[in-house]
């Protein structure tokens, strides 16, 4: 009897192949008295030596098949496999206390990974899933234990496995591994953004696949809707072989739009931008066709360090960005740090509500050497490509006034340093505090552009923390409340000739996005691998027609109401 399991939608596409499951043997790791702690500390030295060799090789299959920035991953492992703060600890605890090295460096790492695990953040969360992958390599050595890894698979496969590490995903071989389910992760960890770099379906999270699928029976991977299905019967094979075949003629499709406008059917221009992290990012904004970048969320420059990055660094960072996008827009956020994301370094005072806190601009104008740092380095690489520099969570004009005036300042610092400034860089903000969005006619008389926030500003709006699973129900971007207030803040950056783009994660929406074309938005960002499929659903609406239908859905009462009449109309 086929069976159905729900998990997270990780890779789009459908696999269909016999199930192998990928099964990593429990490490037993016994903590043992030892007489001789040098003998131990050499030991411990090889088993890191082996694991070095073994992750250079993995690291340079990666690089020659997956590219440069996937395989940072693997020379973030080498580096962890060097960091004294680790290794250091782990040689003291085997001579302090005569005990075996692998439960040394068990008790180490663990100390490390519930660190890590227990910061609210996903970047946080995946340092501590290198620290266990590192950890594991090198235990295994320790205990001369092999593991099964993905690169001895020598036929059609889909993996089931609990988790997938890092370095087993580098090691799929597209041409046998087909897709993969695991029982846990999400859309963002390691694996998922993996997968959807390597084009293989995956479906991730599902509590159950480990448990419920054996080895060798007939999987089905829908990575379109997040389903796995074991033991199809001969029906549902061909259903699946067909949903394939639909989608691949889609893949291709949209492929043809890589270097289009974006147009509606009747000849509406809108720019579709990405979201990006870090400037390995950008490479993906271009295979996917992006216009531009809507948003560069430079807090990651600042995290998984332990001192604030120097001007040069972010001079460097900024500078690559705009280098590669060449004359395309690229919208830089000034550091947007507090709420979910934390800098320990900076030694913060734990707050009530953080994200009602200390944070973003308001943090920025309080640490001024920090933030002037990071305008200095914006503002000297503003000569290398078509910058627009953008301040976060701001709730007032005087917020906006004083970091405008500060950045301001710098430019003339550098101006008479002798230092090159571009002269047209673009000063907006984010909309994501509804206090603004109601303000935005005021706003949009001295802001160059406005970014919605929607990410936040659904949050703010309906009082409701957007990381608690509990309230989640209260997420409603097609809420008319939200709608309203997103147009009030694209009428008033029309009224005052200014562009009006959406950075929230509603913009690659494929419900919001009639509407907020009909609302006039002009830029969208999303995560890269949503443009082309936008850019297509884009090409297939009439703006004139949603634009008629615009007071029936601001005036609906429900977010359901609109969600199923967008779906039924347009
Ligand atoms: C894009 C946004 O910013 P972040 O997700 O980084 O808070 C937002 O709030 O919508
Ligand atoms: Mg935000």
């Amino acid at each position: 009897m086929s069976e159905l399991i729900s998990g997270i939608a990780a890779s789009a596409g459908i696999a269909i192949a016999k199930a192998f499951i990928l099964e990593n043997p429990e490490l037993n790791i016994v903590k043992k008295p030892i007489e001789n702690s040098e003998a131990e500390i050499a030991r411990f030295q090889d088993a890191l030596d082996k694991a070095k060799v073994e992750l250079a090789a993995i690291k340079d299959r990666a690089f020659s098949e997956l590219g440069e920035d996937k395989a940072a991953i693997f020379a973030a492992h080498l580096l962890v496999l060097s960091d004294p703060e680790l290794i250091d600890a782990v040689k003291q605890k085997i001579q302090s206390e005569n005990v075996n090295a692998e439960s040394a460096m068990d008790e180490i790492s663990s100390m490390f990974i519930n660190m890590f695990e227990q910061m609210d953040n996903e970047y946080m969360k995946e340092r501590a899933a290198d620290i266990r992958d590192v950890s594991k390599r090198v235990l295994s050595h320790l205990l001369q234990v092999t593991f099964a890894t993905p690169a001895s698979i020598t036929e059609e496969v889909i993996i089931i496995a609990e988790d997938l590490t890092p370095s087993d995903t580098a090691q799929l071989n597209r041409k046998f591994v087909k897709g993969f389910a695991t029982d846990i992760g999400g859309r963002t960890s390691h694996s998922a953004i993996m997968s959807r770099s390597m084009e293989i379906p995956a479906v991730v999270g599902t509590k159950s696949v480990t448990t419920k699928i054996k080895n060798g029976v007939m999987v089905i991977i829908d990575g379109l809707d997040g389903q796995v299905i074991v033991d199809p019967s001969e029906d549902t094979i061909k259903q699946y072989e067909d949903k394939k075949e639909t989608y691949a003629r889609q893949k291709a499709e949209w492929a043809k739009l890589v270097n289009e406008a974006t147009h509606t059917e009747d000849g509406h221009h809108v720019e579709l931008a990405a979201n990006i992290g870090t400037p390995a990012d950008v490479q993906g904004v271009l295979d996917n066709g992006g216009e531009g970048v809507g948003l560069y969320r430079t807090e990651f420059l600042y995290m998984g360090r332990d001192q604030l990055p120097s001007e040069e660094e972010q001079f460097s960072a900024y500078k690559e960005v705009l280098e590669k996008m060449g004359e395309k827009p690229v919208v830089i956020r000034t550091l947007d740090i507090g709420g979910d994301k934390e800098l320990p370094y900076l030694d913060l005072p734990k707050e009530m509500n953080p994200f009602l806190g200390f944070r973003a601009i308001r943090l920025c104008l309080e640490e001024q050497d920090m933030f002037r740092t990071q305008l200095r380095a914006l503002l000297r690489a503003s000569v290398y490509g078509n910058l627009k520099i953008m301040f976060p969570m701001i709730a007032t004009l005087d917020e906006f006034r004083s970091a405008k005036a500060i950045l301001l300042e710098e430019k003339e610092k550098l101006s008479s340093e002798g230092t090159s400034v571009s002269d047209s860089i673009e000063i907006g903000i984010m909309v994501e505090i509804p206090s603004t969005a109601v303000m935005a006619d005021i706003f949009a008389k001295e802001v160059d552009f406005f970014s919605i926030g929607t990410n936040d500003l659904i949050q703010y709006t309906m009082a409701a923390d957007r990381m608690n699973e509990q309230v989640s129900y209260l997420y409603q971007p097609y809420s008319p409340a939200i709608l309203r207030l997103v147009k009030m803040v694209i009428d008033a950056a029309h009224k005052e000739g200014k562009w009006a783009g959406m950075c929230g994660e509603m913009a690659g929406d494929s419900v919001a996005i009639p509407i907020l074309l009909g609302l006039g938005l002009d830029e969208f960002s999303m995560s890269a691998t949503s443009i082309l499929p936008a850019r297509s659903q884009i090409s297939r609406l009439s703006k004139e027609k949603i634009a008629d239908s615009l007071d029936k859905i601001l005036n609906m009462s429900t977010t359901a109401e609109v969600e199923a009449f967008v779906k039924e109309s347009f």
